[in-house]
């Protein structure tokens, strides 16, 4: 399927100084998407923002977005993207409202209405007579977003805009990300160096490491890759491999260096197993039943990479 790239980056290089902080990274950010950057920090997740959003240049390497290269056709494409990469200044005394129309007017967006739309899309509208200095960090978040979105972007570049807000403000955003993604058609770019808090958000991970993208992988390929296992361990586990290789043939089975077996994405329930070892006279020592997680992924694939 040939996927229409609305950001794209190809061998892209950056240093700061002598040290090399994005080494020949590509990424490919599809239309329509919401695009997870997972990386440590210092991984270079803000550097590569900040180049896609024009505010450092790289230093070889070539950036598209909607297709298009060259500064000046990117700057012109810019105007279309909403970025979040610093929070935004805010004057303390002015209101959530005021702060909005100040960007507006700075932005030279026309239409004073769209104000009352943008406030009550992202959620502040309640807010909008607020002092920003009184405002929370999920309200401070949401009304850096409301300022992304002010000239109506097709897409945008959030960096991690998740971090330090609690479970109920992570599940708002989210909300408010898929509502932005769907009923908008905004393509969404975001990062953080917590893979779980982008898991039920991105529909595609790139996983940034030491400057390197490791790997791009769609949520569906990176759920597959996260297996369920099976680790059993019995007095005899030479009859018993014998005994699943009979009795459970579609079953991948590995006996590990402890003796114990493990079986990957197991076909029967784990009473299953259990019974057959009893039936057979073999003693379960123990049986335990594991996920995988995101985040054991992740730490495998850098491991890879050394
Ligand atoms: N202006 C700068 N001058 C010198 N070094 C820098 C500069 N900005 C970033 N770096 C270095 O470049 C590397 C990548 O930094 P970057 O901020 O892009 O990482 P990050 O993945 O966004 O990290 P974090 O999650 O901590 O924000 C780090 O080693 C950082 O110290």
């Amino acid at each position: 399927m040939n996927r229409e790239y609305v950001i794209e980056t190809k061998s892209v290089t950056k240093s700061y100084g002598s040290l090399l902080a994005l080494d020949g990274v590509s990424i490919h950010v599809a239309r329509g998407s919401i695009y997870g950057l997972i990386g440590d920090n210092g991984a270079g997740k803000s550097t590569l923002l900040k180049l896609l959003a024009g505010h450092i240049f790289a230093a070889s390497g070539e950036i598209l977005l909607f297709g298009k290269t060259g500064e000046k056709e990117l700057e012109r494409c810019r105007r279309q993207t909403g970025t979040i990469i610093e929070q935004p200044g805010f004057f303390p005394g002015m209101t959530a409202e005021q702060m909005l129309e100040y960007y507006r007017i700075q932005k030279g967006v026309p239409g004073k209405e769209k104000i009352e739309e943008i406030l009550k899309l992202t959620g502040i509208w309640e807010k909008r007579k607020s002092k920003c200095k009184t405002l929370s960090l999920g309200q401070k978040q949401r009304l850096g977003l409301a300022i992304a979105l002010i000239s109506e972007p097709q897409i945008l570049i959030l960096d991690e805009p998740i971090n330090g807000l609690d479970p109920s403000g992570i599940i708002e955003l989210r909300n408010l990300f898929h509502r932005l993604n769907q009923e908008k058609n905004i393509t969404i770019l975001l990062s953080s160096h917590i893979l779980t808090e982008l898991q039920q958000t991105a529909d595609t991970f790139g996983f940034l490491h030491k400057g390197r993208i490791l790997e791009e992988i769609s949520s569906e390929k990176l759920m597959e890759q996260c297996n369920d296992y099976l680790n059993i361990t019995v007095t005899d586990p030479q009859s018993y491999t014998v005994l699943l290789e009979k009795h459970a043939p579609k079953d991948s089975c590995l006996v590990l260096p402890d003796q114990s077996i493990e079986i990957t994405n197991p076909m029967r329930k784990p009473e299953f197993y259990s019974q057959l070892a009893a039936e057979h006279g073999i003693l379960i020592k123990s049986l335990e039943q594991r996920h995988a997680s995101l985040e054991e992924y992740f730490i495998n694939l850098k491991g890879v990479s050394k």
